[in-house]
């Protein structure tokens, strides 16, 4: 009785949140809670597909390509080609495959193939904008080990997140992981020959009676290749760190540097900086512009100027735009990687004023990304400058003896670095490379390959390509800035200020070093986009100026602690390392012969390691009991009629007891039992266990379902029947349906955890059919779930 009192307690909570009206809008809640969790789910399945290299299986095969043709042709264990389906099916509706009627499919029923889409075609492992390298350089373990680290950072001493996950910056992780600095310089040379094209057809007029330019971190010098190779007139220079020029060799117009941006620009007309200023903060930007803006007074040419290739953030946009969500990805990237950001236009432009800039232009050509050209330093700043600051550049950067240090501590690099054998070539730290013709040679081709590719009529559609995939490489971001946030528990802090609350009030009221605060409007900036908070006018005293302040909304409702139906446990158990690990294995479990992506990564069933891992078993206890809760509450509330007149019932997979508990107080007539496990119903103390269906597969579940019908049939009742509460998958959906969206992560989540699937009403069907059953009927009340009654 004491257990039924305290459930008894617990539904009059339920029934404060819920009530015949709300009871849409809470599944609908809960709906958008788990898409977001499940973001993560398009990043691990596109990195899957690119593994097993399918976009370049069904693009060489020239024509549509049948889902039985597609699995012959992949390297992967034969048993595993019925799950090949559902993982292109989440491709589709993510725009990266097609299908299309196969021509001449022989007689009978018209088949459908696959083809590849605008955006899998820069997904080609041969498409030198290909932009494969940088999807495996960032969902590489390590990549995304430090979102796991999020919230600790925000409360912790460290610079970045990543230092949290791996102990150092990522550069000097670059360095002391050749593997890693392969995949990420080929990202950036692939974006790179990408962006030039573009610049180099649509901007020509940037580089016009220029005759000197650097490119600082540069990298492989993709960028200045295609420039040199360009405009012969202009002579091309490639500063970046030691370890990454190390072995490029240069051309008649090129040359590379070893160094380090913070001490020293090598001197040119024009300086160009792609895709460096919002690896740094703030401060550390200003310091590199300043380095640039001497470089270009030292050429003492007329009209030098800085090129920046970098994000404008917009101020404001549609909810659903996703080139705004995927500048929100890389400013929240920025912040876990490294110390940078994404900035908007009132944010440049005090970073060019800080740095003694007069003027700017910003040309939004590319993409996502803009040209944006600070132009006419300031002489009289930069004379100050100078006299501040030229004693101590007079040295240079060993390249041999160069150490990763040094500009990690860039602060007081004149004590540190000031070793005199290392001084050589006056006070320049630039090592001219021996010319080599070879080397250009080689990217001439490829710059014929890119030819092949862009046009002036196509950049625009490669640039919206890259942009989509970029952005489903980062759908993942969205899944853990709702973690961090619910962890920091944001929600409650703000749903317990009752009004709402600016900024500045939120920064001290959450448990975070203080040192990190500027941080905590990007990760609501993200949240605000996702629909989790919302921006309210606060209510000032007169003649303040008006400001916003954050207020809760109806899907973070559902993220509270204290509510009863909240998702919150099931969020914590989701995106659990434990978890996420299986997707980082989704490949090799294609390929190999353990039963699910779990197995690969745990060494056991997910429910073998629930058992061993009380925590874990705890929350995703507790998350079934929080979703049963809203669940029965609904099927009570809107389905009376499913138990009229029933007499007993049997909640099979029950767990300790949460749905037949509240059926049982609803419905005094009903005899409910609770079948489960022994040991799960014998303590009670344990856990709510709510099994479904979807956990097993077909095979499985058809042996469930015989069992069902023959207690059913003893039971000698008339009408008599099983209800079945699970999602029927829709079989065709738009595209932007965020519902359809939620079914296949959770079909895709069936996968990598156990050996279940969601199904289609002919799935249904046919394992109703197989187990014997006569009849069924589906009642799609429960938001993406059915309830479905089966009849013997
Ligand atoms: C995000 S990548 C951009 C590469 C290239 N600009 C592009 O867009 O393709 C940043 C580059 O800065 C280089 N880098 C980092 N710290 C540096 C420093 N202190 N001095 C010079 N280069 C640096 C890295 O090695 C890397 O190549």
């Amino acid at each position: 009785m004491e257990k039924l009192k305290s459930f008894r307690h617990l539904n009059n909570n339920i029934d404060l949140v819920l009530n015949e009206e709300n009871s849409i809008e809470l599944l609908g809640a809960q709906g958008h809670i788990w898409n977001q969790i499940f973001n993560f789910i398009n990043s691990m399945s596109l990195k899957c597909a690119i593994q097993l290299g399918i976009p370049d299986i069904v693009n060489n095969y020239r024509k549509p390509m049948t889902i039985s043709q597609l699995v012959l042709a992949l390297p992967i264990n034969q048993k595993k080609s019925p799950c090949v389906y559902r993982l292109m099916r989440i491709l589709i509706h993510s725009g990266f495959f097609a299908l299309q009627k196969v021509e001449g499919g022989g007689e009978g029923e018209e088949e459908e193939g696959y083809v590849i889409t605008d955006a899998s075609k820069l997904l080609l492992k041969d498409n030198p904008m290909s932009v494969t390298p940088f999807l495996l350089s960032m969902l590489d373990p390590v990549m995304t080990k430090p979102w796991d680290f999020l919230s600790n950072w925000f409360q912790n001493d460290d610079p970045t997140p990543f230092d949290t996950a791996n102990g150092m910056t990522f550069w000097d992780y670059g360095s002391h992981q050749p593997n890693l600095a392969r995949f990420f310089n080929d990202a950036m040379a692939s974006d790179a020959r990408l962006v030039t094209s573009v610049v180099i057809e649509k901007c020509k007029w940037v580089f016009e009676g220029v005759e000197s330019l650097v490119d600082v971190g540069g990298g492989t010098g993709t960028v200045a290749t295609s420039i040199a190779t360009n405009f012969p007139q202009i002579q091309c220079t490639v500063l970046d760190l030691p370890h990454v020029v190390a072995d490029l060799q240069g051309g008649n117009n090129l040359n590379f540097v070893g160094g380090d941006m913070f001490v020293e620009v090598p001197t040119a007309e024009v300086v160009l900086l792609k895709w460096i200023l919002h690896d740094w903060n703030d401060e550390e930007s200003v310091k590199i512009l300043k380095k640039c803006k001497e470089a270009i007074m030292k050429s003492k040419k007329k009209g030098g100027k800085v090129i920046i290739i970098d994000m404008k953030v917009e101020n404001e946009k549609d909810e659903d735009d996703e080139s705004y969500e995927t500048q929100l990805f890389f400013d929240m990237l920025m912040m876990t990687l490294l110390t940078g950001k994404e900035r908007n236009e009132k944010e440049w432009a005090k970073l060019f004023k800080d740095a003694g800039f007069s003027d700017y232009k910003i040309t939004p050509i590319l993409g996502l990304r803009s040209v944006i050209e600070s132009l006419r330093p300031h002489m009289e700043l930069n004379l100050q400058f100078h006299q501040l600051h030229v004693p101590k550049m007079c040295y240079s950067i060993g390249y041999f003896g160069y150490h990763q240090q040094l500009w990690k501590t860039h602060d007081d690099f004149s004590t540190q670095t000031c070793t005199p054998h290392k001084q050589k070539k006056k006070s320049s730290c630039v090592y001219r490379l021996i010319v080599n013709m070879e080397k250009l040679k080689s990217f001439r081709h490829l710059n014929n390959n890119i030819d092949l590719v862009l046009n002036e009529e196509n950049s625009i559609e490669l640039l919206r390509a890259q942009g989509h995939i970029w952005n489903q490489i980062f759908n993942f971001i969205n899944s853990m800035s709702l973690k961090c946030a619910i962890q920091l528990g944001i929600p409650d802090i703000i749903n317990n200020y009752g009004k709402p609350m600016t900024i500045s009030q939120l920064k001290l009221a959450l448990p975070i070093n203080q040192k990190k605060s500027s941080c905590v409007y990007r990760l609501m900036r993200i949240l605000t986009h996702s629909n989790f908070f919302a921006l309210q006018k606060v209510e000032g005293r007169e003649g303040e100026e008006e400001e916003e302040g954050y207020v809760i909304t109806d899907a973070s409702k559902l993220l509270l602690k204290d509510n009863p139906m909240s998702v919150t446990p099931f969020l914590l158990a989701m995106l659990d390392p434990v978890i996420t690990k299986p997707w980082d294995f989704l490949s090799n479990w294609f390929q190999n012969d353990d039963p699910t992506p779990f197995d690969t990564a745990n060494g056991m069933t997910f429910w073998d390691y629930g058992s061993h891992q009380p925590n874990l078993a705890r929350f995703f206890n507790d998350a079934m009991a929080s979703d049963a809760r809203l669940v029965t509450s609904v099927v009570i509330e809107k389905c009376r009629w499913v138990f009229e007149g029933v007499e007993s019932l049997v909640d099979v997979g029950g767990g300790t007891g949460t749905v037949a508990t509240t059926i049982a107080t609803s419905f005094p007539q009903i005899q409910c039992s609770v079948l489960d496990l022994p040991h799960v119903v014998a303590d009670l103390q344990g856990a709510n266990n709510l099994w479904i269906l979807h956990d097993w597969n077909d095979e499985e579940s058809v042996k469930i379902l015989k069992k069902c019908k023959e207690a059913i049939t003893k039971n000698n009742k008339k009408g008599g029947k099983v209800i079945i509460i699970d999602m029927k998958v829709e079989n065709e959906k738009d595209e932007d349906d965020e519902s359809y969206e939620t079914q296949l992560f959770f079909d895709m989540l069936m996968m990598a955890l156990v050996t279940g699937k969601e199904r289609n009403e002919k799935e249904w069907a046919k394992l109703f059919k197989d187990a014997g059953f006569s009849d069924y009927k589906i009642t799609p009340i429960l938001g993406l779930r059915s309830l479905i009654e089966v009849y013997p």
